[in-house]
């Protein structure tokens, strides 16, 4: 991102100002701040799910800026998986269909092979078959890191993804993001509000009122948690 601003309205403040950040290939970064401090606005510029309004955005190395929503649609398709706090699956379709849905709807075949290495590898070998409906939070959220890998993208967004998980399934998940980044390169750009989960990350970025106030290797648990207090504190004093 390079200068990136957002604001929702000529009369709204900016949810993000001049938002300059590179994020090489292969890095797991944790996005943290009060809440509104912007870290969803950040996400969503950042893959391409929302236009800044400033600024230059590149994911995947192309840059999205000014790129038709067909395409960019398309861009995110291929090289960008998703994970959300509340795990947008469907509940009624069963774990295979999950998730191969988003390559279905692209008109895109993945493989017996591909599909059974990434069962294997988020745990749900044996469960393809099996209603979404049926599965508990913290296998439901490994569905949806299963149909987030499935299609092998440069870049995974997660927003809160363990945000409605116990600590114990919660960190299984997060293990998950962190083999994905370490076994097959991919990028994992995450929003959290636990400094724990934020630990998983190699990179730690922490917004205040929009603004990037803090970009730095991830630190231990408890030194996440007092920056974190320490900007939210300004965040509440300033407002
Ligand atoms: N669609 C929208 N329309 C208007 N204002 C918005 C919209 N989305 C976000 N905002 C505003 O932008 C600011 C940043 O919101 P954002 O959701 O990015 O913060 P956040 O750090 O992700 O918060 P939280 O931790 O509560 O999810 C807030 O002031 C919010 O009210």
């Amino acid at each position: 991102m390079d200068s990136v601003g957002r604001r929702y309205g000529a009369a709204q403040p900016w949810a993000l100002r001049d938002v300059s950040v590179r994020v090489p290939a292969g890095t797991f970064v944790a996005v943290m701040g009060a809440t509104g401090s912007g870290k969803s606005t950040l996400l969503h510029c950042a893959a391409g799910l929302d236009r800044p309004t400033g600024g230059e955005v590149t994911l995947a190395g192309r840059n999205i800026t000014r790129m038709r929503e067909a395409a960019l649609t398309r861009l995110r398709r291929d090289r960008v998986g998703f994970v959300f706090q509340s795990y947008n699956l469907l509940s009624e379709l069963t774990v295979r269909q999950n998730v191969l849905l988003p390559s279905r709807l692209g008109g895109r075949r993945v493989s017996g092979a591909d599909l059974d290495t990434v069962f294997e590898s988020v745990g749900l070998a044996g469960k393809a078959g099996q209603r979404v409906g049926e599965l508990s939070g913290g296998q439901q959220q490994r569905v949806a890191v299963a149909r987030a890998l499935v299609t092998r993208p440069a870049v995974v967004f997660a927003d809160e993804p363990t945000g409605a998980l116990d600590p114990t399934t919660g960190g299984r998940v997060l293990g998950l993001l962190r083999d994905a980044v370490d076994e097959l390169g991919v990028t994992v750009v995450m929003v959290t509000h636990d400094p724990v989960a934020a630990r998983v990350s190699d990179r730690l970025l922490l917004l205040r009122d929009g603004l990037l106030v803090a970009d730095t290797p991830t630190p231990d648990a408890a030194t996440i948690a007092a920056r974190l207090a320490a900007v939210s504190g300004a965040a509440m004093v300033a407002s």
